[in-house]
């Protein structure tokens, strides 16, 4: 290996209380507000064909003009407990706000800048309220921040000259200053969502991003922080030049899933979802793709069934309201977690073969496995495949737990359960209680030969 001072300092997951609560929550909100909401990827009548967020940077959009659009900003139906009433009914268990996009636009009353809330009509802290208000749904918060800060006349996308390294050094005092205010407004805060990592200016700093991190971890001891905030000192971000995780997490998973365990790693990781193809913030016309609500509860059980977490991504409209396709996503999706919830939340890797009819996981820790399925058999039958000498010693669907199935043994540690030939509108959750084989052919009578 390659000897180096900033890469990963730990190898294997972090082992702490904090770290599993993380994992035990598997499922998250995040949420995308800010300035860009209000030309919601429209301006001058016309389409922006990027994600809503990056609007300032379309041809089409004239900076000065951007840059007044915060006097404008009052989302006067801002209710965060409602948007916490609503998350909750979801089930999501953590939320990441945007405390501060590319944009440089803060959400919370910065004494380290003047583009923020306090200078809108809107004048109020927007993040106390919303961490409060979702602490007290139960839900953790995480904060978004983004290094690149285009409002900031110090930041640098790459360093040309040494004014450009005292602007660099003078902006890197101001991320340092406007984190630990965010850590000392909002104590309660698990961790930090940094973005906007991968311009030269802070990928050749791989010691500012290591010491950034130490410093915040010795602020907030536990602060949960994924690979994206490091580099190491040759430039490798995510993984360092040794192919070691640097950070908490793989957080390299946007709008992607990986799709075997192998894809892992053996890393903890978390993937971060888009409803439509590629917005995050408001954008009015939402065109492409728009995932269902089954589409996303099967990617939040396949993101758990590879030791995953899913975070589903909601930008709020300028008046402070989630327009009606999220509020009826969160109902939805809430309305299978509420009866199904058990199959995701504290679980992970099963350890079993990946079955074609949906996915496996196993509550951490326990012989307790849950079957999501996603596809049913036409032959009316799961296929369950087991390792060498475990069996299953019973099972029975999650809404019938009275109602014990009756696997057949169909070869040696292969059983079939059979499933009911019906008109399914969501996944439909089965649970088995494995065990260690007994003697013969484990508990079930043997196929008829
Ligand atoms: C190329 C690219 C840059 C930044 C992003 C940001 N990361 C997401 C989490 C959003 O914040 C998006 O604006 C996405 C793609």
């Amino acid at each position: 290996t390659i000897p180096l001072q900033h890469g990963a300092h730990r190898i294997g997951n972090r082992t702490d209380a904090d770290m599993q609560r993380w994992r035990d929550l598997r499922f998250g909100q995040f949420i995308h507000w800010g300035v860009y909401a209000i030309p919601g990827g429209m301006w001058d009548g016309k389409v922006y064909n990027g994600a809503a967020e990056w609007i300032r940077s379309w041809k089409e959009m004239p900076h000065e003009a951007y840059d007044q659009l915060y006097k404008q900003f009052n989302p006067v139906k801002y209710n965060p407990a409602d948007w916490a009433q609503q998350a909750k009914n979801m089930g999501a268990k953590y939320m990441i706000i945007t405390t501060k996009h590319h944009d440089g636009f803060c959400l919370w009353p910065s004494k380290y800048a003047k583009y923020t809330i306090a200078n809108t009509p809107y004048k109020k802290d927007i993040l106390g309220p919303m961490v409060e208000a979702y602490n007290k749904a139960g839900i953790d918060a995480y904060l978004y921040f983004s290094i690149i800060d285009w409002n900031h006349p110090d930041w640098r996308t790459s360093i040309k000259s040494p004014a450009d390294s005292m602007a660099m050094a003078r902006f890197k005092v101001f991320v340092k200053n406007q984190l630990k205010e965010l850590l000392d407004r909002y104590p309660t805060v698990k961790g930090f969502w940094f973005d906007g990592t991968w311009d030269e200016s802070w990928k050749n700093d791989g010691a500012f991003s290591d010491e950034l991190e130490q410093y915040l971890q010795q602020l907030h001891p536990g602060l949960i922080i994924g690979s994206r905030l490091r580099a190491d000192e040759k430039g490798a971000r995510h993984f360092d030049s040794n192919s070691r995780l640097m950070g908490d997490y793989e957080q390299g998973w946007e709008r992607k899933l990986p799709n075997t365990i192998a894809d892992v790693h053996g890393n903890d990781w978390e993937g971060v979802m888009t409803v439509p193809e590629n917005q995050w913030g408001y954008h009015q016309q939402w065109f492409g793709h728009v995932k269902s609500a089954n589409e996303l509860i099967e990617m939040l059980v396949k993101s758990a069934s590879l030791n995953g977490n899913f975070v589903l991504n909601f930008g709020p409209k300028p008046d402070g309201t989630f327009r009606t396709e999220e509020q009826e996503l969160m109902r939805n999706i809430g309305r299978w977690m509420q009866v199904n919830g058990s199959a995701v939340y504290g679980t992970g890797y099963a350890g079993l073969e990946k079955p074609d009819w949906g996915y496996y996981t196993r509550k951490t820790g326990t012989d307790t496995v849950y079957m999501v399925v996603c596809n049913v058999p036409v032959n009316g039958n799961l296929r369950v495949k087991l390792p060498a000498k475990q069996s299953i010693a019973k099972a029975w669907a999650l809404e019938q737990p009275g109602v014990a199935l009756q696997p057949e043994l169909v070869s040696r540690d292969e059983y079939f359960i059979p499933v009911e030939q019906k008109v399914y509108t969501s996944p439909l959750v089965i649970v088995m209680k494995l065990e260690q084989q007994q003697r013969g052919q484990g508990n079930f009578e043997k196929a008829k030969t």
